[in-house]
């Protein structure tokens, strides 16, 4: 059943018409007519997937480390140089290189490494370390509505996470609602109301051109409401005016903040890893200016560059909580930092 609310919002602009679109149906018949249930897959058939999906990354680097090894008695200086390159090839940047140049050096003197046919279980233990950082799980029953906003440059994939996170919230039994705070591109709204056709959930949008403050203040309201579980706020990844982004999403921060004090909750920030190096550039940019909680990290299938989040997790300390291996709704994952390590090294 398909049931409409509308709401005019004379307090914001005289023109804003905020449109709650819900579906109210089942549970069950909603899966049935998405027809996308996740069958239950075993770990080691994901992380098969996950290591095919990173095909070219381990190409690129695990297969890289073994041929350099290949043959080799010792680790040598000349052994640890040629693996350098490798490692900055690979996109885990310089200084996250010379860490774990410096650990392989340490324990080699430490007579702890020797084979170098264990070089790359040594190196894979160290990118995992680096990986699991110490952060509270993303728990979205610890409040309601648990407000997540999703952050990022244009095009790495912020929507299309959004609808893929949404999706999953559906599948856990939790009522989402999508949020259009991208008021800048009118195709930005059009996309997600799209993901909430698909997913069959609320979404709450104004007209191209609206203040996403007003657009996210009056979907708190709806939110609230309507008692749903968690809200995703789909941001701007570009301004089209002169104001600036940073500033535009800061104000969006406080607004969500005035109108539920501990909002929001996660901020996830998207990164495209086929981007490599800029990744690390955008992660501290948007951590300087707004403070964020967690990474997800997508495009994984088509790129060799999958290692640029070991620097980001080592630099910023920020948990990643979710990959992103393709365009379909069930190829959003949760990170799992040795199934990671494993599937590129
Ligand atoms: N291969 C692949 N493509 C993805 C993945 N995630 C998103 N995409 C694609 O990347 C493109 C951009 O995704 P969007 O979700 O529109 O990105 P956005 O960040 O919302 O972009 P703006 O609205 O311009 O800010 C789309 O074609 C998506 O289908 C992924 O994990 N793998």
């Amino acid at each position: 059943m398909l049931k409409w609310f509308r709401k005019k919002d004379g307090e914001a602009t005289t023109e804003t018409a905020v449109e709650v679109e819900a579906r109210q149906e089942s549970p069950s018949q909603t899966e049935s007519e998405v027809g996308t249930e996740e069958p239950q897959e075993t770990h080691a058939a994901f992380l098969a997937r996950l290591k095919n999906r990173l095909a070219k990354s381990r190409e690129r680097l695990a297969d890289r480390v073994d041929r350099l090894v290949l043959g080799k008695k010792h680790i040598d200086a000349e052994l640890i140089e040629d693996l350098e390159e490798i490692l900055v090839t690979a996109d885990l940047g310089v200084h996250t290189t010379q860490f774990l140049l410096d650990r392989v050096r340490e324990k080699v003197k430490r007579k702890e490494l020797q084979d170098p046919e264990r070089l790359r279980q040594a190196l894979r233990e160290e990118m995992e370390a680096i990986l699991s950082v110490q952060a509270p799980p993303m728990d979205p029953s610890r409040a309601k509505p648990f407000v997540i906003m999703m952050i990022g440059v244009n095009g790495v994939g912020k929507t299309t996470t959004i609808g893929k996170l949404a999706h999953r919230f559906r599948q856990d039994g939790l009522t989402p609602m999508l949020v259009a705070a991208d008021t800048f591109r009118a195709a930005a709204a059009e996309q997600l109301e799209r993901w909430a056709e698909r997913i069959q959930v609320p979404i709450v949008r104004q007209q191209s051109g609206a203040d996403p403050s007003a657009v996210v203040f009056d979907a708190l309201d709806a939110a609230m409401a309507r008692h749903v579980d968690v809200v995703l706020i789909d941001t701007a990844g570009r301004m089209h005016t002169k104001v600036n982004l940073m500033e535009e999403l800061k104000k969006l921060h406080r607004v969500i903040r005035r109108k539920l004090p501990e909002a929001p909750h996660e901020i996830l920030l998207v990164l495209d890893a086929t981007t490599g190096q800029n990744a690390v550039n955008q992660a501290r940019l948007f951590q300087d200016a707004l403070g964020i909680t967690g990474l997800i990290l997508t495009k994984l299938d088509g790129t060799a560059k999958g290692g640029v989040i070991v620097p980001i997790c080592q630099e910023l300390r920020l948990p990643v909580r979710y990959i992103g291996l393709g365009e379909a709704l069930d190829d959003l994952r949760p990170f799992d930092a040795a199934a990671f390590a494993r599937a590129v090294l």
